[in-house]
């Protein structure tokens, strides 16, 4: 399981690093700058390399790496922006190295207050000398406000001028002007060919839009202590990878019969979204449950027996339809008769949020108060909570319920909008955690995952996934994994890791642009080909 921390956390573990365990900082800061410097000497021959440096330990890790790239046959230009009196001890530590070996001139360009972004650049032009690598050491994890003035043209040039000379660019430990927690940009960003990371992954790298200002994030082992981890407020987050997937899905059983493979029951669809169920259930059979069951309006029926003659139909008639009696006798049927026998349910996709719907995701609310089975509500079941305003959300869900929503009704449910759900989207999926204290599995091109105790990042999948009924499909992924004896937290988590590798698998084969959200079972398929034991 790959781990990931936000700036602030890996600012904690190098802190309780340097000051609780007793290492010293310049000791973790050569292996940085080692490592990245034997980056670049593994993907480039000696030459000419140009390093933008800031003040603080990312510019000192750049200082380093120019001492080492020197030693080793490469004629080295360094430009350091900023003031010196707000450069670090480590800094100037590494500074007097270099001034030790004479051979390496470190313009300074300073903050000053009369320039304007355009004389900054010009001025900055003439120090950003054509070169075979370019490395930017500007920020790290510690930056923390929006980037401007000098910084924001220093990052411009830099840009540019990589791209005239067609340099490598390597960005020292993350792209400076990236938020190491949230993924998003502040102000100015470095495009770079490759992120050298320190310790842990940052998650802001991989998040939308940073995951897209490299094409590749290398994790350098720089010698921290293991339990330095265990030092950083909150939880790291967990990226499951294919070994996890692997260890998590464990053997089918041999003998099993279609009880065994549990029995997933699917409230969805409504008049004109029967897709909705369809995909639902189709993902649940193909993810392995051995039965599943659709309760859907009577409209549907014809589509998904055609559809789906595997799965078994249960047809509702709309309120509209039917006298009081007979409403109060068909859920009566749904709670006694449907529901025991599921393992686990799903409510939500393509319901409509009319009277009938709410009672249904009543009925399953109630049946989750009595019962240990896991829910996982989705799409409209997701509208119809939002709308509720009187309850104590966090003791009406149980740890066994999974939220799934996308950043629509993300912001719906923490009454604000789906821009500022996407945007930040660890902030709202932390408040929907807080609020129902339930597992929340947030959907966006990274989905992030939060239980009361754990905190997940997702990532698998790609843009292709963004097409209707690929969240459908994810709902009975999910369910069908709880069917089968999964834990809720382990199926949200395997099923979202999933759900995105079976995205990948019919990405290669349909492209981003025409897969749709059934080729998403096709793809199922095959990664569980993959990942599946052959022995018991
Ligand atoms: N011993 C350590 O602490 C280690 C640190 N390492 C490096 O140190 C980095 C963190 O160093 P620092 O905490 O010094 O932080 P940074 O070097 O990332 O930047 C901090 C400096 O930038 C300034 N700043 C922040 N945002 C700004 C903005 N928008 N505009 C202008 N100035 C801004 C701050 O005032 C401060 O002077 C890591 O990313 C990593 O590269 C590594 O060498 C590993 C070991
Ligand atoms: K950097």
């Amino acid at each position: 399981m790959k781990q990931l921390l936000t700036g602030k956390q890996m600012k904690q573990a190098d802190t309780w690093s340097i000051k609780e365990f007793g290492m010293e900082s310049l000791i973790l800061m050569e292996r940085a700058a080692l490592c990245a410097a034997q980056h670049i000497m593994s993907v480039q021959k000696p030459g000419c390399v140009f390093i933008m440096c800031g003040m603080g330990n990312n510019g000192a890790d750049g200082l380093a790496m120019a001492r080492i790239l020197s030693q080793n046959g490469w004629s080295v230009r360094i430009a350091a922006i900023g003031q010196i009196e707000k450069a670090t001890k480590e800094w100037l530590y590494q500074k007097s190295l270099l001034d030790k070996m004479e051979i390496l001139p470190v313009q300074y360009f300073y903050e000053s207050d009369d320039k304007d972004e355009e004389e900054y650049r010009s001025a900055l032009s003439n120090l950003y000398v054509p070169a075979q690598v370019y490395v930017d050491a500007l920020f790290g994890v510690g930056l923390s406000r929006k980037v401007s003035g000098v910084y924001r043209a220093a990052i411009e040039e830099w840009n540019e001028h990589k791209k005239k000379c067609g340099a490598y660019g390597v960005a020292v430990d993350i792209c400076s002007g990236l938020d190491a927690k949230s993924g998003q940009v502040l102000g100015a960003y470095v495009k770079a060919d490759v992120q050298i990371t320190f310790g842990y992954g940052k998650v802001g790298q991989f998040l939308y839009p940073g995951a897209s200002l490299s094409d590749q994030t290398i994790t350098c082992d720089i010698g921290m202590p293991n339990e330095a981890v265990y030092h950083v407020d909150g939880f790291p987050f967990n990226c499951l990878e294919k070994s996890d997937a692997k260890d998590w899905l464990g053997s089918r059983c041999l003998w099993g019969n279609k009880g065994t493979f549990g029995r997933v029951v699917i409230i969805a669809g409504s008049s004109g979204m029967a897709g909705a169920a369809y995909l639902s259930a189709l993902a649940a059979y193909r993810t392995g449950a051995g039965l599943v069951d659709i309760v859907t309006p009577k409209c549907n029926r014809l589509v998904l027996q055609q559809l789906l003659p595997e799965a078994v139909l249960h047809c509702i008639s709309e309120i509209s339809e039917i006298s009081k009696d007979e409403d109060e006798e068909q859920l009566a049927y749904l709670r006694n008769e449907v529901l025991p026998k599921a393992k686990a349910i799903v409510i939500g996709p393509g319901l409509s949020t009319d009277t009938l719907a709410k009672k249904l995701l009543d009925m399953v609310l109630e049946w989750n108060r009595s019962q240990n089975c896991p829910i996982v509500i989705d799409a409209d079941a997701l509208n119809l909570l939002a709308m509720r305003t009187n309850i104590d959300h966090a003791e009406y869900l149980g740890e066994n319920v999974i939220l799934t929503p996308h950043p629509g009704e993300l912001g719906r449910l923490m009454n604000s909008s789906a821009k500022e759900a996407a945007k930040n989207l660890l902030y709202f999926a932390e408040e929907l955690q807080k609020k129902f204290g339930c597992i929340c599995v947030c959907k966006d091109a990274r989905t992030v995952i939060l239980t009361q105790k754990n905190r997940y990042l997702n990532l698998t999948g790609n843009s292709g996934m963004a097409t209707g009924g690929s969240g459908d499909v994810l709902t009975g992924v999910i369910a069908s994994l709880a069917a089968q004896g999964l834990s809720a937290e382990r199926a949200a988590v395997l099923g979202v890791w999933l759900h995105g590798a079976a995205g990948d698998e019919a990405a290669k084969e349909k492209s981003p642009y025409s897969m749709i959200a059934r080729d998403l079972a096709d793809g199922l398929s095959k990664v569980l080909i993959q990942i599946s034991r052959k022995k018991v």
